[in-house]
């Protein structure tokens, strides 16, 4: 969704920016999920097939949903350009909220999971979702000109590639992503103006309290995050993990490591190193299942705390998405924990999305958004890590680009 708001890869926009957003067609490995149960599930010609016809309904689709035929013409006859108008484009951005909701509503009742095994009623999947059919249909029929679903009438239903994304029976399901955002964000975002005039952020003054503070105070919303942030591993930030090495340190110490997901993954093939997941006491319970799960418990020590305060000793200090949680002050502060506990040449390995310049799609672009309304952070660019770094003595050895919007940022204590 992120090329929504600027080009697609290869400089398209409009509607055809939007399925190069959704679909990257032109990617190894897209479209290689037909619904379950087609009978061209096996063959990659096939796939492929599948895969156009499928662009090709969204493409009439989002025709319709624009107004526009396929040689749009004036009522003179002469020819229109082809782009919808800046002013239905700038409405398909405005829409944006009813989109989300309307998913929120397909994930909540985990509609995607029970068309795993092939197209049914929408009458039958209301009563399986516990919905009522005709407000359930009116969400399916919304949804479906975006390739959620397919329609093949309109009784019937069937799970499209992007649809079966929030099936819980993949292992890369978005679903708690869906939760996550959806319970967490979604309503400290209408304070963002807040935000704008003030420089509070807006879940602070939604909640009355910094979001991270509100998220532990329930134990519902401490799982539901642990959960979407491990989401988030399947979906945004997998492919980076393929082919990287930690640097070189017996004792790897996940800072604000949530449940464990990275850490475990990042541990998976160093048999010979051991790890320490650290996070606030609330979102450890979950942590402990998920590593056992993981088969790492052995590997894997838990510590509890406050990284404001101190963190434990260790060899590599692995931080995702901690830094672009708190401003510079902040950050600082964190990096000092790390420095007093650090054993003799330790290294720290900062797992974040380096901004980059112009107007270029990058999911830094859009999680800034997220920062400023939920954090005092902020996505930083690659003259800012370089300058957080010095200010809290440590030295930047490299940016490790990856294949995903995230990068492996290396640094040293620079004492
Ligand atoms: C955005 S999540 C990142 C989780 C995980 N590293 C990942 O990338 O999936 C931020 C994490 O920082 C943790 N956190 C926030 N404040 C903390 C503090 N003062 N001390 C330790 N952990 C903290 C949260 O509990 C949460 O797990």
């Amino acid at each position: 969704m992120i090329s929504v708001l600027g080009r697609g890869a290869s400089g398209e926009t409009g509607p055809a920016r939007i399925y190069s957003a959704i679909f990257r067609p032109d990617e190894p490995g897209a479209h290689t999920c037909p619904p379950v149960g087609s009978p061209i599930q096996d063959s990659c010609g096939a796939r492929r097939q599948l895969a156009r016809h499928r662009l090709a309904v969204l493409d009439r689709s989002m025709e319709k949903i624009t107004m526009q035929k396929t040689q749009p013409q004036y009522t003179d006859g002469t020819e229109a350009p082809h782009e919808p108008p800046p002013s239905l484009q700038m409405l398909q951005l405005l829409a944006g909220f009813q989109i989300s909701q309307a998913l929120y509503v397909i994930a909540k009742l985990d509609v995607a999971s029970q068309l795993e095994d092939g197209p049914i009623a929408v009458a039958e999947l209301a009563a399986r979702c516990g919905a009522r059919p005709e407000m359930l249909r009116r969400i399916v029929r919304s949804l479906a000109p975006l390739g959620i679903f397919h329609q093949p009438n309109e009784d019937m239903v069937e799970l499209t590639p992007l649809g079966a994304t929030l099936s819980t029976r993949r292992p890369d399901s978005l679903r708690d992503v869906a939760l996550y955002w959806m319970e967490t964000h979604y309503l400290p975002f209408s304070e963002i103006l807040h935000t704008v005039h003030t420089g509070e952020p807006a879940a602070q003054h939604y909640f009355g309290k910094p979001f991270f503070d509100w998220i532990v105070a329930d134990p519902r919303m401490a799982e539901l995050q642990n959960r979407g942030m491990a989401g988030l591993v399947g979906g945004m930030r997998d492919r980076m993990f393929h082919g990287y090495r930690l640097p070189a340190g017996d004792v790897v110490a996940d800072i604000g490591g949530a449940d464990g997901t990275i850490l475990s993954r990042l541990l998976a093939s160093e048999p010979a190193r051991r790890g320490i997941l650290f996070d606030l006491p609330e979102i450890l319970p979950g942590a402990r299942k998920k590593i056992e799960e993981c088969g790492m418990a052995e590997r894997i020590d838990v510590v509890a705390g406050d990284f404001f305060v101190s963190v434990p000793s260790a060899d590599v200090y692995v931080m995702a998405a901690i830094l672009h949680d708190w401003d510079d002050a902040s950050c600082v502060r964190i990096l000092e924990s790390v420095k007093e506990s650090a054993a003799p040449g330790a290294r720290l390995v900062v797992i974040e999305g380096v901004v980059p310049p112009g107007d270029e799609p990058h999911a830094t672009k859009l999680i800034d958004l997220t920062m400023l309304a939920l954090t005092t952070g902020k996505e930083r660019d690659a003259a800012e890590w370089q300058e957080l770094f010095s200010s809290a003595g440590f030295i930047l050895d490299r940016i490790v680009p990856t294949a995903d919007d995230y990068s492996f940022i290396e640094a040293h204590l620079g004492r």
